[in-house]
């Protein structure tokens, strides 16, 4: 994982002059933002040094550091990190209020914007109104639950291929949790929503060397720092998706996602350059987040045995019905797809379970503009001021949440509980997927992929951990906003194919 200092480091080593005049020219610029500051708007977080900020200790620490921050200044605070002034919402009754008010607090903006800057979508097509008005609403469409039966069933059927070769290749032996997971759910997902033929492994590389910077590459760091990252986008991501366009065009194969990517923008005359990067942008959607929900499932599952041998017995009552009620299909590899389908609700403990690890191992923040004078929080608000939503901090709050740092495997199979705050009803006591008007649109695909693979692998083999070899990964805790936290270090286990 590629913190600030790596990517800085690599930068000053090769271009020392450069290094030097920008960041004298981010830390001058900090200042005067700081400079104007007046007393009605929200408490910044106290710092030492300009530029630099809170961005230590944040990264260091940072479920402590909101804590403390929240706990000093309350649920409205600012934070000065790596050149960045950001105000920072903690409370849920605030967050919903953000959430629901959404003349005053838009998102369409910073969507676009992020497109640009970030997915390297051309200007005149990431700033237009037909993105917001008729691409953005048939994505929207094509994710919506009732839309997603096709895509899921290819999921489940190249998850059950990819997994039952994986298994073969290391039946038995001391195998990295990260080989045995990632690549596979990578390409059942890529493959699921682009198509078959998808070079889904070829991309692999450079999409997770742009991964791994996305934090600092959406905190807008300064691109002599982010520079790597940026080439492997458009060298590796989007040359790929290009040259894919291109064959889809000729073979005229195309999936609901290609489908309405390509018709829309063709009938409004953008470049296959611009189509390809929009793609990009899905499949990093797509591909940042569920992947590592499944590993820490799984890592969450094999530190907590007796949930692992719980989760067993739910998919065997589950397989027993399900072949009791179709005696005349063998149970394998090519059934399980309809298995999963036809099973959907009889996983109440895995789909508490992925709910917890999201919990558990999310940081995902919902960014808002203000669009008109505002006061907010006991704070005044200028247009174009941004909010951000910290939705972690509900998730780690110990008055929510009992034992917030514990993984509680059934903490969500009672649907009626009721969460509470200061003696108040907290409805929205578990935000993963962010809410409001961008709330994540993949969140039901997500869900029920993460299930999918979860009820494929223990189908189809036994995973314990290898005891010889035995280190744990722990949550690589700086990449904080954007989502699942990633790994550090990795578990080795040993899978075998069940009867
Ligand atoms: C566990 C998996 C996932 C997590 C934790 C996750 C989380 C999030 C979060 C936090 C946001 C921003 C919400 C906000 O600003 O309030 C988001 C947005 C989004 N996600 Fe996901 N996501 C996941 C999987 C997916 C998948 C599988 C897809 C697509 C197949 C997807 C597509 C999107 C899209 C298109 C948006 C932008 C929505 C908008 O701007 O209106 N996500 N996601």
């Amino acid at each position: 994982m590629s913190s600030i200092k790596d990517l800085v480091q690599a930068q000053v080593t090769e271009h020392p002059v450069l290094a030097t005049v920008l960041l004298a020219s981010a830390l001058l610029a900090t200042e005067y933002a700081s400079s104007r500051s007046d007393s009605r708007s929200p408490p910044w977080v106290p710092y030492w040094f300009p530029w630099v900020g809170s961005a230590v200790s944040l990264g260091r620490d940072p479920d402590a550091f909101f804590k403390n921050a929240e706990a000093k200044f309350g649920p409205v605070f600012r934070v000065k990190a790596a050149g960045k002034n950001m105000t920072y919402v903690t409370s849920p009754a605030l967050i919903s209020a953000i959430y629901r008010d959404t003349r005053t607090f838009e998102f369409i903006t910073i969507r676009k914007t992020i497109s640009e800057e970030v997915f390297s979508t051309p200007k005149h097509v990431a700033m237009s109104s037909e993105l917001s008005e008729i691409y953005f609403p048939a994505h929207h469409r094509i994710l919506a639950p009732t839309n997603i039966g096709p895509i899921l069933h290819r999921y489940a059927g190249h998850i059950s291929q990819q997994l039952s070769t994986k298994i073969s290749e290391t039946e038995g032996a001391s195998t990295p949790l990260i080989d045995l997971v990632i690549m596979p759910a990578y390409v059942a997902a890529a493959k699921a929503f682009f198509g078959e033929r998808f070079p889904a492994t070829r991309s692999y590389p450079p999409f997770f060397k742009f991964n791994d910077a996305f934090h600092l590459l959406v905190a807008n760091l300064p691109r002599f720092i982010t520079a790597g990252p940026r080439e492997a986008w458009s060298q590796g991501v989007i040359q790929l998706f290009e040259s894919y366009i291109r064959d889809v065009r000729e073979a005229g194969e195309y999936t609901e996602l290609i489908n309405a990517t390509l018709s829309i923008g063709d009938s409004l005359g953008w470049t296959d350059h611009a189509l390809a990067t929009m793609l990009g942008s899905d499949l990093w959607a797509m591909e940042a987040n569920a992947i590592w929900a499944v590993y820490w499932f799984i890592v969450l599952l094999l530190q907590h045995p007796e949930d692992l041998r719980r989760v067993n017995a739910e998919i065997d009552s589950a397989r027993d019905k399900w072949t009791s009620a179709h005696s005349n299909s063998p149970f394998n590899a090519s059934s399980l797809p309809q298995f999963i389908a036809d099973s959907a609700d009889q996983f109440p403990l895995i789909t508490s379970g992925i709910l917890e690890t999201l919990r558990l191992r999310t940081s995902s923040f919902s960014i808002r503009r203000v669009t008109t004078p505002t006061e907010f929080g006991g704070y005044k608000f200028d247009v174009d001021d941004q909010l951000i939503c910290n939705t972690r901090i509900i998730h780690m709050d110990e008055e929510i949440h009992e034992r917030p740092y514990d993984f509680v495997l059934d903490r969500y199979v009672d649907g009626g509980k009721k969460y509470t705050k200061n003696g108040s009803p907290v409805p929205n006591h578990t935000l993963p997927f962010g809410g409001g008007v961008s709330i994540c649109e993949g969140r039901h695909f997500a869900q029920a992929e993460i299930k999918t693979f979860i009820v494929t692998l223990l189908s189809l083999a036994t995973i314990e951990v290898d005891t010889r070899n035995e280190r744990w990964p722990t949550p690589a805790m700086e990449r904080v906003g954007v989502g699942l936290i990633s790994p550090k270090g990795d578990v080795n286990v040993i899978v075998r194919r069940r009867n």
